[in-house]
């Protein structure tokens, strides 16, 4: 299944390139994935409504270095292909895996590209309104179910109240659980779970999907090294437009966020090595054929950015002496 994100094409001299997914063609391989994982039939949903919700929570993201509508997908094909290869069609039920793919799709909406930390002591808008719990993620909630209120754009409108519910109640967890502030709350949660994991299990699947959704969220060092380090620049450009706003307004500075203090590698080595590390390990333990897919090609990034490291370093070196 879809786990290329780029599309080679056949340039003039006849070489391989790579280039990116234009937005238009991003939109059918999602339609794409909502179709062969036949949701369309099973939940009576017209192929023109799904249309037009894509097309609307295409519209809802921001053209922000980062968190824009590449990254929506990105997440989304990852969550896709970690459904196939972990083969939860046979152990979850369709309806949650409409809940994992629909949050996956959902859970950056309307992101302004500036973290929860910055809207809490900017005191903007979302933090005076969420009462600084999680504003950002309240947020991305509550835009796709405005998207969802529409009737052109409602994929649910042909489910029973009961399914309405489940659905409601498992987006709403899955996108707040893309919180990072609360990533250790979730992965311990799920490491006390995993070596007793119970598909039939109610509490058991709820951190599952949470974590299926952080897994997909901040993967992007699984991909390939072509595909990966340019999101890595991507992000670094977010964080340090908000550490050049916090600086301008005299608000404190996130550390990892500052252009002066923050060196590319390092603070990836320390991403890799203490958050993705632990995360893909933890899922892995439970479907071990993830091995090769996520959690080998994140070693890989780890010696990729090592090597980075040490050789800055060695710059540096020569450069003071
Ligand atoms: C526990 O909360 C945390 C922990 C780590 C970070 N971010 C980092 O350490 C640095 C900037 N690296 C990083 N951060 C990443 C990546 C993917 N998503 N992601 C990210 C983006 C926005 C917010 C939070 C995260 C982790 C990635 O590949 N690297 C941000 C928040
Ligand atoms: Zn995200």
């Amino acid at each position: 299944h879809l786990t290329r994100v780029n599309y080679t094409t056949l340039s003039p001299s006849c070489g391989v390139v790579n280039r990116q997914w234009e937005e238009a063609e991003m939109l059918v391989l999602l339609q794409v994935m909502f179709t062969d994982l036949d949701f369309l039939t099973a939940f009576h949903i017209k192929l023109e409504v799904l249309q037009n919700f894509l097309f609307e929570v295409y519209c809802h993201y921001n053209s922000i270095p980062f968190h824009n509508f590449r990254h929506c997908f990105c997440v989304t094909q990852m969550m896709y292909g970690l459904i196939w290869l972990t083969d939860l069609r046979s152990k979850l039920s369709r309806i949650d895996l409409l809940i994992m793919l629909t949050s996956a799709l959902c859970h950056d909406l309307d992101h302004p590209g500036y973290n929860n930390v910055y809207q809490i002591n900017a005191q903007t808008d979302l933090a005076l309104r969420y009462n600084d719990i999680s504003p950002l993620e309240n947020h991305h909630c509550a835009v796709a179910f405005g998207i969802l209120s529409k009737p052109e754009c409602n994929i649910l409108k042909n489910l029973t109240c009961e399914q309405y519910k489940h659905i409601r109640g498992g987006m709403i967890r899955c996108i707040l659980a893309t919180d990072m502030a609360r990533h250790n709350e979730i992965l311990n949660k799920f490491r006390i779970m995993q070596p007793v994991f119970d598909f039939t299990n109610k509490d058991h699947k709820e951190v599952l999907m949470k974590i299926m959704v952080k897994v997909s969220d901040i993967s992007n060092e699984a991909r390939p090294m072509t595909v990966a380090e340019p999101w890595l620049d991507c992000l670094l450009q977010e964080f340090f437009n908000q550490s050049d706003t916090e600086k301008l307004k005299g608000l404190p500075v996130t550390p990892f966020m500052d252009r002066d203090k923050v060196s590319k590698p390092s603070s990836q080595t320390n991403f890799i090595r203490f958050v993705l590390l632990p995360l893909f390990t933890e899922l892995t333990k439970l479907f071990p054929c993830l091995e090769q897919h996520i959690l080998e090609p994140v070693r890989r990034a780890l010696e990729y950015y090592s090597d980075m490291e040490r050789a800055n370093k060695q710059e540096q070196g020569t450069t003071k002496a």
